[in-house]
């Protein structure tokens, strides 16, 4: 068993098991503009899925509502049969999300981020340090692990909080552009750890500019429509 299922329940993939992450013209709208154009998807458990666009087309808006973080102003969502809802524990265990730069510690490293993320979510110490300490080597940052996050590149930084991202367990994993400031070799770890995931059942939704990441995991893809 590998580090990211070690002890922990996945549900596996089952490509008949429609609509896991679902949008029936989900829409966001503030004033005149438009955030997220009207937008439906149904994505199966364990699949990947590919969000597409220009910028400002509305990706990360997407991303948002699924997190909770952003309420659709028309249409429905639903993640595991729930409406996206950050004060929901049931909705809180079920996703994880990298949507822009999460908070850090200044006064923790890299390990004792890890460590208490993955003990907040029932590891025991010594779990949770060699879930660390594995994520931090299959991210090739493990020499990295008792600096603290001021002390990082802006690619390390971004490996780093995708780290900090994946040392939990979910059932739903959401990433905005995970590609970006990232090396052609460090983006071919992401995307084989990506797989990893997506073959242990977690289901993914990633927002992404990069036609390599792109194309070498989504299952399914969803343009977003031109930016007005
Ligand atoms: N708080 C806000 N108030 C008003 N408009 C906003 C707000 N946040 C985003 N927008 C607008 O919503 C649209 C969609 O933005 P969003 O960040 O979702 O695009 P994106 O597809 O992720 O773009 P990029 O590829 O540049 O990251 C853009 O036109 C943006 O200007």
């Amino acid at each position: 068993m590998s580090w990211f299922t070690r002890g922990r329940k996945h549900r596996p993939a089952d490509p008949a098991a429609r609509g896991l992450v679902r949008a029936h013209r989900a829409e966001v709208r503030l004033d005149r503009e438009i955030l997220l154009p009207e937008t439906s998807f149904d994505l199966a458990a364990g699949r990947t899925l590919a969000v597409t666009g220009p910028n400002g087309a509305g990706k990360t808006t997407l991303l948002r509502v699924l997190a909770g973080l952003t309420r659709p102003t028309a249409g429905q969502v639903r993640v595991g049969g729930l409406a996206p809802d950050e004060r929901s524990a049931g909705f809180r265990r079920a996703v994880a999300a990298l949507i822009g730069m999460p908070a850090l510690a200044r006064n923790l490293t890299l390990g004792e981020h890890l460590r208490l993320v993955a003990t907040s979510w029932g590891d025991d110490l010594e779990q949770a340090g060699r879930r660390a300490d594995d994520l931090l080597d299959a991210l090739g940052i493990d020499r990295l692990v008792n600096r603290f996050p001021h002390e990082l590149s802006s690619g390390q930084t971004q490996l780093f909080t995708l780290a900090l991202t994946l040392v939990r367990p979910c059932d739903v994993l959401l990433l905005d552009e995970p590609e970006q400031r990232l090396d052609p070799d460090r983006l071919d770890l992401v995307a084989g750890l990506l797989e990893r995931l997506a073959h242990a059942g977690t289901t993914v939704v990633l927002a992404s500019h990069s036609a390599r990441l792109v194309d070498r995991i989504a299952d399914d893809r969803l343009e977003i429509g031109t930016a007005s």
